[in-house]
């Protein structure tokens, strides 16, 4: 009997050996061998970087340092017009890209990556539609509670599959016949703002315009989404917000979570998350079999899912589920969020220009009866899209376009290795005065009145909603609602920037302002 139990004991300590010694040999391979096979690809190849500093995080560790050397931005409103966000918020990017140029490589321990932001391989990437380039997938599974497999996380033929549909609903000409709904979603915002003057004395009030504009977005999408049910579906909206939250605490863009992290994250936050995400997907099914009752001919997003689903036997039930469920959130997320971010970095620019607040005021005056655009006044406005353009060159929502290349790839001249993440950061190239000329750092919308194309010498490099085959489902629909805001409020409100604005753009997955757009109005 003894000599069965020693035996056990022998056994189960060999297997734990042989584990611990296949988990140093994993990590030596995934960590160090390849990343220093891949760091050799790319040298070869001209190009460099910072040296890891640490065997298990890479170059982290100088990030964090770099990071917390960087000084404050200066609150002088003249002063931060001209201050790209990224050298407060990403500092290494720069710091890194001062040593190494506009191409380099960087690690952060499981991952190495690569710095584009030369307009020409921009283009190359622009042009590259191999499925073998998608999300990266380190920051694609943290959002997995978020997005289920939606369009934003997918990867190849799944995407593929998922943007064919969903593109579709934001085509031009669907996007027209929104007008009317978002004209509606915006009368809560307006007559709020005109209660606010009249409770402060009925001449100039201060607002702080970001959850009324973020609150007009939700409702906008809800619209979208979900037509005549769409009051249920903010529940969705601030449900999502909630996990978009807790989410982005969490080191989000470069850190990896370790293990004991995970543990802890796992017992603290996860619960939480977990639940949001069950809650979500119950409202959004409760409002598919409604849907499915009701046999409504309503062709909001949801019932396109719904067609699009049942159309497809080869799907499957559960599948056709979270397809609908997924896309619902990822439309969300991707499409409430960044507008009314612009929305609000649009007011703070116009506070400070109120020369371009009159051109506005005067050109919609003149093209849309009553002041209220419609799908036929829109297009004519063309300050206000310079304007939506000029704000969106300099406060991108969105700072990167990621990518990694899951098999090895060419872009051009350079071959990337398999698993190497690209990061061009739109800031950056926006504020290039290379590309822009040398008043790159100031608010000239007029540089945008003959289209993109004449604005720089690589249009290429004006990346707002992103590049190629991923670019910004959304653009229209975007560009279309941020028109009739912006129209809206400023041909009914003038507004300067109130003292209690306090510059502080703050990276929450997108950049806002930290603390919010504060301004003083008045009704015109
Ligand atoms: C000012 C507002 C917006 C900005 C700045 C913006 C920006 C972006 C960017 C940078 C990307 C990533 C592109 C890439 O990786 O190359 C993206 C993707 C996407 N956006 Fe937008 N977006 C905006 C509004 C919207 C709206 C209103 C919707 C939906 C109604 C939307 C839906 C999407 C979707 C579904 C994707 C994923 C496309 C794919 O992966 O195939 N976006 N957006």
């Amino acid at each position: 009997m003894e000599e069965v139990i020693i035996f056990g004991m022998k056994l189960a300590f060999s297997l734990a050996l042989v584990g611990i010694l296949s988990w140093i040999f994993y990590i030596y391979g995934t960590l160090w061998y390849n990343s220093q096979r891949v760091r050799r690809k790319l040298r070869m190849q001209g190009i460099r970087g910072p040296p890891p500093s640490s065997f298990l995080h890479g170059n982290l560790p100088d990030m964090q340092r770099i990071t917390s050397q960087a000084s404050n931005i200066s609150k002088d409103n003249d002063q931060f017009l001209a201050y790209d966000y990224s050298a407060a918020l990403f500092p290494y990017f720069q710091h890194w890209r001062k040593q190494y140029g506009l191409v380099y490589t960087y690690s952060t321990g499981m991952k190495q990556h690569l710095y584009v932001n030369e307009p020409d391989l921009v283009r190359e990437m622009n042009q590259c539609i191999t499925l073998n380039l998608g999300k990266p997938s380190y920051i694609t599974n943290k959002l997995a509670p978020m997005l289920g497999n939606g369009i934003l996380r997918a990867n190849g033929h799944s995407w593929a599959q998922q943007r064919k549909l969903v593109a579709a609903e934001f085509f031009m000409d669907k996007v027209k016949g929104m007008v009317g709904l978002m004209i509606e979603a915006a009368q809560p915002l307006l007559l709020k703002w005109e209660q606010i003057i009249e409770d402060q004395g009925g001449a100039k009030a201060e607002v702080k315009v970001d959850a009324d504009l973020r609150g007009f977005s939700a409702d906008v999408i809800s619209r979208v989404c979900f037509g005549h049910s769409y009051s249920k579906g903010k529940e969705v909206f601030l449900k999502l917000r909630s996990i978009q939250k807790i989410m982005s605490n969490h080191g989000f863009l470069f850190r990896q979570t370790g293990f004991l992290e995970k543990l802890k994250f796992r017992t603290k936050k996860q619960d939480e998350i977990s639940s949001l995400e069950s809650e979500i997907e119950s409202l959004i099914w409760e409002l598919v079999e409604e849907r499915k009752r009701e046999c409504s001919s309503e062709k909001d997003l949801m019932q396109l899912l719904l067609e699009a689903a049942m159309s497809d036997q080869s799907l499957g039930k559960d599948f056709s589920k979270q397809f609908i469920v997924d896309n619902c959130k990822n439309i969300y997320f991707a499409g409430h969020e960044t507008t009314a971010v612009a929305a609000s970095w649009s007011l703070m620019l116009l506070a400070l220009y109120p020369e371009w607040q009159d051109r506005i005021r005067t050109e919609v005056a003149q093209h849309c009866p009553n002041g209220i655009p419609d799908a036929d006044s829109l297009p004519l406005l063309k300050t206000v899209s310079m304007v939506i353009q000029e704000v969106l060159r300099l406060y991108p929502p969105a700072a990167f376009v990621s990518r990694e290349a899951y098999e090895d790839i060419q872009i051009g001249s350079l071959n990337v290795p398999k698993g190497v993440c690209l990061w061009t950061l739109i800031p950056t190239l926006h504020r290039d005065p290379e590309i822009w000329g040398p008043d790159s750092n100031e608010f000239k919308p007029e540089r945008f009145s003959e289209g993109v194309s004449k604005a720089i010498k690589f249009p290429q490099a004006y990346v707002p909603f992103g590049i190629g085959t991923r670019l910004c489902v959304g653009k229209n629909f975007a560009m279309v609602e941020l028109k009739v805001v912006l129209a809206l409020i400023v041909s009914k409100f003038s507004f300067s920037l109130s003292p209690s604005y306090k510059h502080s753009p703050a990276y929450n997955m997108i950049v806002e302002p930290g603390h919010g757009v504060y301004l003083l109005i008045q009704k015109n």
